[in-house]
């Protein structure tokens, strides 16, 4: 759920060199050497250099945001807005500061974490951030809150954890010295990193973005940490799509994952081989965490059992994918509080990291797991639990999978995670949708939404078996 700060080129801002002909060298070299050339020429760099700036800032961005992205083909590159692209959010100051202090404040000793939490505005970073909050470790948020999909619904995550006490920076991971301030403020023992750019299908729509945060944003992150002293242990959301044409089932961590078959699972599986590198060099301990399909209250409205509820209630059409053949098209979704149990039980379990100002002094730890429910359920089913919960009939249309970067099935291998995490999720989909539907219902209607009331009374009483 991260983004860039205004500035920086990462890849999508770069042009391709090519070298040029020698003939064409001889006649720019002559061109080069007479006074007005030289001239013109730097003019036109100038402006070419600011022109590319002009591209690549947040707020050159003119297209809507993402979120409904099942269906466009054209490739653009968009800048999501961010809070500090958009108003004076800054951070630093010393009441700044004095709310990050007191918000690493450890309740809990003697073992008490103090945890830097990436993306904590975002679904499962504002659960696990309340998780560890409530048992009394010291937990910082960080959030650049970007409008990949509506930020209202981060801001009402943000007044929760606010609510319990756990103050949320505004910023970006890209944000270099923002990251070493809150380094220097605080002597994190952990970053639980979530911040991403989430999404299979938008990445279709909007390369960049996963490029800047999910490859560039977690360079950023394990920068800083290498830097600092002490070295936290790094806890981080990789995904079960990195999985992607891998055919073995169920997927266990030691099968390939060198097929993925979206550009987000390949920054992901990027991911997996950058952290390799940052342990080897230098010494941090890294532990991934592939999650399947995330669900439950408070949960990503781009995510299918989400839009899925709205247009269901709203009366609109949904579409479901199958395979070829009317194959059937299935995920191992996973309820939120499994999730946060497993994200916890890594941050308990990390090793600390064995480098000191930058600089290794011994192997660390390096760990990669599953964590998943280990039953899938065809979407089909998924939509008919949802019509029982919602005791509205929808308006189902089956279509074939586009070449989307979707994947037809995914199906969690744990005993690794059973075994190393002590994880065992304990929720089924039935009762984690009725969860789901429960908050949705009483959060869209509390807040106003005309949509949620709307599909209520217009079709609250029409039912499904
Ligand atoms: O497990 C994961 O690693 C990934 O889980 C989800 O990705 P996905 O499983 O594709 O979840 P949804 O986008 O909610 O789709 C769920 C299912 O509904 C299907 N679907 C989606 C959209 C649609 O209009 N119709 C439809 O049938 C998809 O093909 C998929 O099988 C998240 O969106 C990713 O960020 C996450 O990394």
């Amino acid at each position: 759920m991260s983004h860039m700060d205004a500035g920086v080129p990462s890849t999508p801002g770069k042009f391709k060199s090519e070298k040029p002909h020698h003939h064409h060298q001889r006649l720019l070299l002559r061109w080069q050497h007479s006074p007005l050339p030289k001239f013109l020429f730097w003019s036109l760099f100038a402006g070419a250099v600011l022109f590319s700036l002009f591209l690549i800032s947040p707020r050159s961005s003119s297209s809507s945001p993402a979120g409904h992205t099942h269906s466009s083909s054209v490739t653009e590159r968009r800048f999501l807005r961010t809070s500090s692209s958009s108003s004076s959010a800054t951070w630093g100051g010393r009441e700044w500061e004095k709310r990050v202090r007191s918000s690493a404040r450890v309740r809990r000793h003697p073992f008490g974490l103090t945890v830097l939490v990436t993306g904590a505005a975002g679904f499962v970073g504002t659960h696990v951030s309340n998780a560890l909050h409530r048992r009394g470790d010291g937990v910082v948020g960080l959030d650049n809150f970007n409008d990949y999909y509506d930020p209202s619904l981060k801001r009402a995550r943000q007044a929760l954890l606010s609510h319990s006490g756990v103050f949320l920076v505004e910023g970006d991971i890209n944000d270099g010295p923002l990251l070493r301030k809150l380094f220097d403020i605080v002597a994190f023992t952990h970053v639980l990193h979530l911040a991403a750019q989430a999404g299979v299908r938008y990445a279709m729509v909007n390369p960049g973005s996963y490029v800047h945060s999910n490859v560039a944003g977690l360079v950023s992150i394990l920068e800083a940490a290498r830097s600092a002293n002490p070295q936290p242990a790094i806890v981080w959301a990789s995904s079960s799509s990195v999985y992607g044409l891998n055919t073995q089932v169920p997927f266990s961590e030691s099968h390939r994952t060198d097929r993925p078959a979206s550009l987000y699972a390949a920054t992901k599986k990027a991911g997996e081989e950058i952290a390799h590198v940052y342990n080897h060099i230098y010494g941090l301990s890294i532990t991934g965490l592939r999650f399947f399909t995330v669900y439950g209250p408070w949960g990503r409205p781009d995510m299918a059992y989400f839009f899925f509820t709205r247009d269901i209630l709203a009366g609109k059409p949904i579409t479901i994918f199958e395979g070829p053949d009317h194959a059937t098209v299935a995920r191992d979704f996973t309820f939120i509080d499994d999730i946060v149990q497993g994200c916890i039980a890594s941050l308990d379990t990390a090793q600390k990291s064995t480098g000191s100002g930058g600089t290794k002094k011994g192997p660390a730890q390096l760990r990669v797991f599953n964590l998943g429910n280990t039953s899938p359920v065809p979407v089909v089913e998924l939509v008919s639990i949802l019509e029982r919960h919602l005791k509205v009939k929808a308006k189902k249309k089956v279509v074939k999978m586009p070449r989307n970067g979707d994947v037809l099935f995914t199906h969690a291998n744990i005993s690794l995670a059973k075994k190393e995490l002590g994880y065992r999720p304990t929720t089924n989909l039935n009762t984690g949708l009725k969860r789901f539907v429960k908050w949705y219902l009483d959060y869209y209607s509390s807040s106003g939404s005309h949509l949620a009331k709307k599909g209520r009374s217009g079709h609250g009483s029409s039912s499904s078996s």
